[in-house]
């Protein structure tokens, strides 16, 4: 039995979307295992995260995320903004991070991603500190700012995001136990007071081409240090987000997202049974 999918990004973000929520599609419970599997680059289809559409009583549908080490988390901008465009109309979409809203346009797909949360254990952190300008460093990493917007971020601000050696910093910092559940990197630069330069580090991924969340932690961490306006526009190596943050509604992430193509994978290749359909 062979179950289908779409190849999709956010700004080279990549994602393959299975939608549990076809009864015809007997799809097998998705676990850290087959998740990694599929997110293989050499041996399985290949993708930064494994995005599972599910019904939900909440909202229209239910998004679970799952990055390419198999570990499931709670939010992803690039692949909510990439399952608006899928949706095709203004969606409420259920995630582990909360309730979120995304809405097509001419100028691309927004997303109501709520309020950031700098509290020390809502990003989560091992012990009580200033989330402004935390007191941690690693080499010429300083200082940076907490922040979770859905999911965790520490957010450094450098000179030159494209100068530091995030392959080697980003996985120190990720795993750090000051980080009980990991982090999501970001280094950044401040060019304008409307503009940041940024490369993230992905907690469970690596480096990658953007990071929606990213971009939203990276914009509200500069706004708080009164570095920027309250709109930015954040370039990525994959391109630009812009981020707004609204005192009532939250943060707004506005950008584009890209249907590659479809396919489809029998489970058995990969070592799992097929699910029984509804
Ligand atoms: N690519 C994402 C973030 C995906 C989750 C992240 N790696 C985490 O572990 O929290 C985005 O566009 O936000």
């Amino acid at each position: 039995m062979r179950i289908d999918f779409t190849k999709m990004h956010g700004l080279g973000n990549d994602f393959v979307v299975l939608d549990a929520r076809n009864p015809a599609q007997a799809l097998p419970a998705m676990d850290a295992a087959l998740a990694s599997a599929l997110a293989n680059r050499r041996t399985g289809i290949g993708c930064d995260q494994l995005i599972l559409l599910e019904p939900s009583e909440l909202g229209d549908f239910r998004m679970r995320i799952f990055n390419a080490d198999g570990s499931e988390v709670e939010a992803c901008g690039n692949a909510t903004r990439a399952v608006g465009l899928l949706h095709g109309a203004p969606a409420r979409i259920e995630t582990l991070g909360g309730l979120l809203s995304a809405t097509p346009s001419d100028t691309g797909i927004a997303v109501e991603m709520g309020q950031p949360r700098f509290d020390w254990d809502a990003i989560p952190l091992a012990y009580a500190m200033d989330t402004h300008t935390m007191p941690l460093a690693w080499e010429d990493l300083t200082n940076p700012v907490g922040v979770n917007v859905g999911n965790p971020h520490a957010i450094f601000f450098v000179p030159d995001p494209y100068a530091v050696d995030m392959e080697r910093l980003g996985p120190l910092i990720e795993t750090d136990p000051v980080f009980p559940e990991r982090i999501n990197v970001n280094v950044a630069a401040v060019t304008a007071r409307d503009a940041i330069t940024l490369r993230v580090w992905e907690r469970g991924v690596g480096l990658t081409l953007a990071c929606g969340t990213g971009a939203c932690a990276t914009a509200v961490g500069a706004m708080k240090r009164g570095l920027v306006d309250r709109k930015v526009t954040v370039t990525l190596p994959g391109g630009a987000l812009v981020i707004e943050w609204r005192e009532d509604d939250g943060i707004v992430m506005t950008g584009p997202a890209t249907e590659s193509f479809r396919g489809s994978f029998d489970p058995a290749d990969y070592g799992f049974a097929a699910g029984s359909p509804d």
